[in-house]
């Protein structure tokens, strides 16, 4: 019986996750939506999940709050540690600008259709002629393609309807191409949001909404606003991700706050990531934790600070819209949530930009 369902198991087509976002800092539902996902399609019996990959988007996307993405890089490694299927990639940090979301998707799509379809396997290895680390592990078990979705929160599937933010054609391009996965946020409401939109809509075949039945409304901003008020962090985020926020003095960490003894040896590899990132020789990294995506970057070096708008736009509709870059609009959003859920906030202020 066993040896049929595994059988079966080959024969299901192959999907991956890819989740864009801030992570500045990574929670730990950031990476939960990968389990919640993967159990989804797993318990469905209609894919097989071969990796997910965590993409931090580009300095220049400028929103408050965006730490470096040295160290938001940094910290997603750490935060990863622990699993063995959710991996970095750094490609779109390392780009010269702020990439949209579909350009990402297409980009690592690409690449492992490349890799799968190349005789030798090596696809478009990195210059160095090493593969990048974000390249799940059992790719070329097979030959068939793997498909890429993109994983997240309701509350960035209704930032679909912010004016200005994203292209009508790249929500297609993501929909009808890609294809998401959409895990439920207190104070969103995805199935309605769907059915007022056309595009998706049609696509509708190529969404799958999952409901979190084991909800948790930490964010990133959450975390940054205590953090920032003294307040204790802990069991909200990775401990290995507190003790980095706490070395490297991230997000306005009071000084109160950093008073426990922080164990370097833990940060090792963090060092090494940023160091390596810096150019700078680092006899830090350890084979294990360390992969081929850890690449200097000429350009992360420059830290491309050009302010971009968003879908390439003529200008943005509203005062309130895209004045400096494209994290601005949603900088608006995750400002107004003291007494309320950092989604219901989100929710609302989409809804007052549209009006
Ligand atoms: N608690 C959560 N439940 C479900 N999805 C989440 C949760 N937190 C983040 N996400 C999803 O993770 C992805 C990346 O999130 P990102 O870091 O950009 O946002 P965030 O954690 O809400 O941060 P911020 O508070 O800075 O806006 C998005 O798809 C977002 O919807
Ligand atoms: N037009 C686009 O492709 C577009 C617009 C807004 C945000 N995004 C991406 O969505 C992710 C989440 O952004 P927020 O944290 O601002 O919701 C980021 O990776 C960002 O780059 C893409």
């Amino acid at each position: 019986m066993s040896a049929f369902m595994e059988e079966t198991k080959c024969l299901l087509p192959r999907i991956a996750f890819i989740a864009c976002g801030c992570f500045s800092p990574p929670t730990p539902m950031h990476l939960r939506m990968f389990e919640i996902a993967r159990d989804h399609f797993e318990m469905q019996g209609t894919h097989k999940v071969v990796g997910g990959i965590i993409s931090p988007t580009h300095d220049s996307y400028a929103k408050k709050g965006l730490a470096s993405s040295l160290d938001r890089c940094a910290m997603v490694k750490l935060a990863v540690q622990s699993s063995n299927w959710i991996r970095l990639s750094d490609w779109e940090v390392h780009q010269n600008q702020w990439m949209r979301t579909q350009s990402v998707l297409q980009y690592h799509q690409n690449f492992m259709n490349n890799y799968l379809n190349s005789a030798s396997g090596a696809g478009d290895a990195e210059p160095n002629g090493s593969l990048p680390g974000w390249l799940p592990f059992s790719l070329r078990e097979r030959t068939d393609p793997v498909h890429l979705k993109l994983l997240c929160g309701a509350d960035l599937l209704e930032s679909f309807a912010v004016p200005g933010l994203w292209a009508d054609a790249d929500i297609e391009d993501i929909v009808a191409n890609h294809g998401l996965v959409v895990i439920t946020r207190c104070g969103s409401n995805p199935e309605k949001f769907i059915f007022e939109s056309d595009i998706l809509t049609k696509y509708k075949r190529n969404i799958t909404l999952i409901t979190n039945w084991v909800p948790n409304e930490v964010s990133s901003t959450l975390v940054r606003r205590l953090l920032s008020r003294g307040q204790s962090v802990k069991y909200l985020i990775d401990d290995l991700v507190l003790e980095y926020i706490k070395r490297q003095r991230l997000f306005n960490v009071k000084s109160k706050y950093i008073t426990d003894a922080v164990r370097p040896n833990h940060l090792i590899f963090n060092h090494a990531y940023t160091d390596n990132n810096k150019n700078a020789a680092s006899t830090l990294i350890s084979e294990q934790n360390m992969d081929e995506s850890d690449s200097p970057s000429p350009q992360l070096l420059q830290q491309a600070t050009s302010r971009v708008f968003c879908c390439g736009d003529t200008s943005p509709r509203g005062p309130k819209l895209l004045r400096v870059g494209p994290g601005q609009a949603v900088q608006v959003i995750t400002m107004q949530s003291d007494e309320k859920s950092e989604s219901q906030a989100k929710k609302q202020k989409i809804a007052q930009v549209q009006l």
